[in-house]
C-alpha cells in the first residue's frame, strides 16, 4: 500500500572501523513494508545491520555488492542465511557466484526507487557504480523520461579525493580513468557520491567537487597513469582469505 511521507527515501550510512568500509541501507518509505537494499555489507557487521533492519522495520530485498572486495569479506552470504528472502547481487563481469548477476545498465527496484548498474571497471574488471533514481517523484506521476539521479554508490572506482588501486584483480588504470569520466563525471554536478571506503574520516562528496579537486582523476589521462604507476601500496592484509569467499558473495562454505 502506498503511503504519503515527507521524504520517501530512508538512507543510512554505516562504517566498519576495521576495514574502513561504508555500508549503505536504503528503503522506500512510501510502502508499508519499506522495501530495502543494503549496499556493500561487511561480514563482521552483519549483526549490527540486522539489528538496524529490525529496528527500522524495513524489508530487505537485496544484498548488493559493488565488486569482489579484496580487503574484507562481504556480508551478503551471512545475510542470506539470516534472512532467507534476501538475494545477493553482483555484476556478471565479476565472475562471482550470486543470486543475481547484473549486466551493464540493468536496474534493481526497491519500491519506486531503483539502482542503475553503471559499469565502472578499472579497480576490478567487474566494478559497478549504483546510481539511485526515483521512478515516481513527488507529484506521483511516473514519466517516460529518466529522472534526475540523487546519489551514486561508487564502490572503489571513485573514492573521496582518490580512487581504487589498479595493481591486482584485473586492475587497469586506463580503464578506470575512462570509466569514471564516462559514467560518474557525466552525472549532474550536484549528485552525491558515496564510496565503499574512506581512510580519512570523510563521508560524502559530489560530482562537481571530484571533477575539480580529485588529485588523481581531475588530471589528464597521462598524468593519471603516471600517478597510479607510482602508487606503492601493500597488498590488503586479508586478500587471500577474502577473495575466494567473495567469489561466492560471502557464502561461508561451498553450498
Ligand atoms: N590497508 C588495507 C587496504 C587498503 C587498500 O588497498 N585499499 C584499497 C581499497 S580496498 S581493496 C584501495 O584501492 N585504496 C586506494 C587508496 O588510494 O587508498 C588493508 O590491508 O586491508
Amino acid at each position: 500500500m502506498a503511503m504519503k511521507v515527507r521524504d520517501p527515501l530512508l538512507f543510512r550510512q554505516l562504517f566498519d572501523r576495521e576495514s574502513y568500509t561504508y555500508t549503505y541501507l536504503l528503503a522506500d518509505l512510501r510502502f508499508e513494508d519499506k522495501p530495502a537494499v543494503l549496499i556493500d555489507p561487511v561480514d563482521t557487521q552483519v549483526q549490527r545491520d540486522l539489528k538496524l533492519i529490525n529496528e527500522l522495520g524495513v524489508h530487505l530485498l537485496y544484498g548488493m555488492n559493488t565488486h569482489v572486495h579484496a580487503d574484507h569479506v562481504t556480508g551478503t552470504g551471512l545475510l542470506k542465511r539470516e534472512l532467507s528472502t534476501v538475494q545477493s547481487v553482483i555484476s556478471k563481469a565479476s565472475g562471482a557466484k550470486a543470486d543475481i548477476h547484473l549486466e551493464p545498465y540493468e536496474k534493481i527496484y526497491f519500491g519506486n526507487f531503483y539502482l542503475e548498474a553503471r559499469p565502472t571497471p578499472g579497480h576490478t574488471a567487474g566494478c559497478l557504480t549504483y546510481v539511485l533514481y526515483d521512478s515516481k517523484p513527488s507529484n506521483g506521476t511516473a514519466t517516460a523520461t529518466p529522472q534526475e539521479p540523487r546519489m551514486a554508490f561508487t564502490g572503489d572506482a571513485l573514492l573521496i579525493r582518490g580512487c581504487g588501486r589498479t595493481d591486482f584483480q584485473q586492475g587497469n588504470a586506463e580503464v578506470l580513468y575512462e570509466s569514471v569520466h564516462k559514467h560518474i563525471f557525466t552525472l549532474p554536478d550536484d549528485t552525491l557520491l558515496y564510496p565503499a571506503h574512506d581512510y580519512h574520516g570523510r563521508s560524502v562528496t559530489t560530482v562537481e567537487e571530484e571533477k575539480k579537486w580529485n588529485p588523481r582523476l581531475s588530471k589528464s589521462k597521462e598524468e593519471f597513469l603516471s600517478i597510479m604507476k607510482e602508487l606503492k601500496m601493500d597488498y590488503p592484509k586479508l586478500i587471500d582469505f577474502a577473495l575466494p569467499r567473495n567469489m561466492r558473495c560471502g557464502v561461508p562454505d561451498e553450498q
